[in-house]
């Protein structure tokens, strides 16, 4: 696939990525380029590569706080590669357990020369990590019911769920309240981002994690 089909930059691009806009770009251009042959993204995707998913996941940025942030099931980076660019001053593990998406990971955070990224190959289940997680973040792993399991041990008593989700968010959470007391979550509530400034809005789930 060539970049003919890759959607034009949005002027939010810039607005939203400021100094880290080339960085960006260049994530973006590589996953336009290689995304579909290792499976990472579909070839309906590359048209809304930026809008869709680069943007959709940028979003996110003012929401993380200074400290180590996980994003579960990272994928092609998706939200975390985007949010590591947009956010040098905070530290993120990427945990991923597919071998093909990990050397994916690895290979951008070379290329990019991201010195606040390690990529861990597990399952979100599986991982034991010395210091807790400050807040996590995942993207189209699974309803929030079952994400809870995956996301909630791995963060610090008052840390973050910051989850990207879709327009049916609200549903999720009212489906989800045995597991959100099971996994001592408060206070979940949708937080629409990007209204008037990108084509997409993106919705995320936030809740504290009380342990
Ligand atoms: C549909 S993809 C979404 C990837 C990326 N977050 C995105 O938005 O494009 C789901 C990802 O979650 C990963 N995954 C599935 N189960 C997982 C688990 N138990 N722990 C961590 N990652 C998991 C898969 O390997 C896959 O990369």
């Amino acid at each position: 696939m060539t970049d003919a089909t890759l959607e034009p930059e949005p002027a939010a691009a810039a607005t939203l990525l400021g100094d880290r806009l080339e960085l960006t770009r260049r994530f973006t251009e590589n996953l336009a380029k290689h995304g579909e042959e290792l499976g990472l993204i579909g070839p309906l995707e590359l048209p809304r590569l930026w809008t869709r998913h680069v943007l959709n996941s940028a979003l996110v940025a003012p929401l993380l706080r200074p400290g180590l942030v996980g994003d579960v099931g990272s994928g092609a980076g998706l939200p975390g590669l985007v949010l590591a660019i947009a956010r040098p001053d905070v530290q993120f593990v990427l945990i991923e357990p597919m071998e093909r998406r990990v050397a994916w990971l690895n290979d951008q955070v070379n290329e990019l020369e991201l010195s606040n990224v390690s990529v861990l190959r597990e399952r979100a289940e599986d991982v034991r990590l010395t210091a807790r997680l400050d807040q996590v973040t995942a993207r189209a792993v699974s309803a929030f019911k079952k994400l809870l399991p995956l996301t909630a041990p791995l963060v610090r008593d008052g840390g973050e769920l910051v989850l990207l989700k879709g327009a049916n968010a609200q549903n999720e959470i009212d489906a989800a309240q045995k597991e959100m007391r099971k996994y001592k979550v408060s206070d979940a509530r949708v937080q629409v981002l990007g209204e008037g400034l990108t084509e997409d809005v993106t919705r995320v789930i936030l809740g504290t994690v009380r342990s």
